[in-house]
């Protein structure tokens, strides 16, 4: 099985990084290499760019794929499923024109042109709305092109807002929500390999945010002390040795470790430890 990850690009190393979390090491990879092996025997990797990635599932050059949700629409192909949302890369492609001209609505726009490097998403959402525009297409630097009378407004990627503000664009209206996806080509999902490498990718995820709280408390108030834990399902509680201790082992939310960690001292708690989870598989 081949999953198709990007070369390079923002995407290259938490690419990488997620594949790594989830076990599946990568092996005999080197810069520029286009292929790598994994620790699976089974699964292989193929580097690519971002945008050809959803190409190369389609046609069966790799069965699964990882590359933006704004990529995966903007190749048109069918027959992809979107299996997982991979919670990076997150960005908006939007309509944006500049701040001090007359474009404040879609219609606004009719007649006019728009650039953009999103040219099939683009020409699709004008369509939708009924709105004749010309499309210009670019490979880059799309927010410099209202201000070079190329284009009136354009359909770009924001996420910090940075870049538009610096080109003194406003967004007009959002067009796409993106995020990084695992997709895989129809014709595999029965392939029970696809499923594995899905949950061991979501494991990950499910993982993020989460701590593991241990800790020891007197038999006599284990009681309080569950009540106090926002745990992921109930907290395991085990006997130790030792005269009435019992062992306390929970998952909680990062964000409520420090509290948790005060109100459970109070009621008697020692030895606590925490620790970060690897994977967590509902
Ligand atoms: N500013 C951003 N914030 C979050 N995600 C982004 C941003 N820009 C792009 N992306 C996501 O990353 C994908 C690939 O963009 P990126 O710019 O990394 O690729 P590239 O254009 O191939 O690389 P490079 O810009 O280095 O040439 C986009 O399709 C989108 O899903
Ligand atoms: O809202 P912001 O945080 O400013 O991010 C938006 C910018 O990021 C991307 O460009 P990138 O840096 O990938 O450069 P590129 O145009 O060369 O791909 C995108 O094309 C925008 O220009
Ligand atoms: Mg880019």
């Amino acid at each position: 099985m081949q999953i198709a990850v990007p070369n390079k690009g923002r995407l290259h190393e938490p690419t990488i990084e997620l594949l790594e979390r989830a076990g599946l090491h990568v092996e005999n990879g080197a810069d520029r290499k286009l292929y790598a092996d994994t620790v699976d025997p089974d699964v292989s990797l193929l580097f690519a760019r971002a945008a050809d990635i959803p190409g190369y599932v389609a046609d069966g050059a790799a069965d699964l794929g990882i590359t933006g949700l704004d990529q995966m629409r903007e190749s048109g192909h069918e027959g992809i499923e979107d299996l997982l949302d991979l919670e990076f890369g997150s960005c908006r492609l939007v309509l944006a024109a500049p701040e001090d001209g007359d474009v404040s609505a879609v219609e606004d726009l009719a007649g006019g042109s728009v650039a953009t490097e999103f040219p099939r998403i683009t020409r699709r959402y004008f369509e939708e709305r009924g709105v004749d525009v010309s499309v210009v297409e670019v490979t880059g630097a799309t927010e410099l092109t209202p201000h070079v009378d190329m284009a009136d407004a354009i359909v770009d990627i924001t996420s910090t807002g940075t870049t538009l503000r610096m080109n003194r664009l406003g967004v007009v209206d959002d067009v796409l929500k993106s995020s990084v996806r695992l997709f895989a080509r129809e014709d595999v999902l029965d392939d029970p390999k696809v499923e594995q490498l899905r949950t061991a990718l979501e494991s990950v995820l499910t993982a993020n945010g989460k701590r593991y709280l241990m800790l020891n408390a007197p038999e006599d108030r284990v009681e309080e002390i569950r009540e106090a834990l926002p745990g992921l399902g109930g907290p395991t509680v085990m006997d130790i040795a030792g005269e009435g201790m019992v062992a306390v082992h929970v998952v909680v939310d990062e964000r409520d470790v420090f509290e948790t960690i005060t109100r459970v001292k109070e009621l008697g708690a020692s030895g606590i430890l925490v620790t970060e989870i690897e994977r967590l598989v509902e």
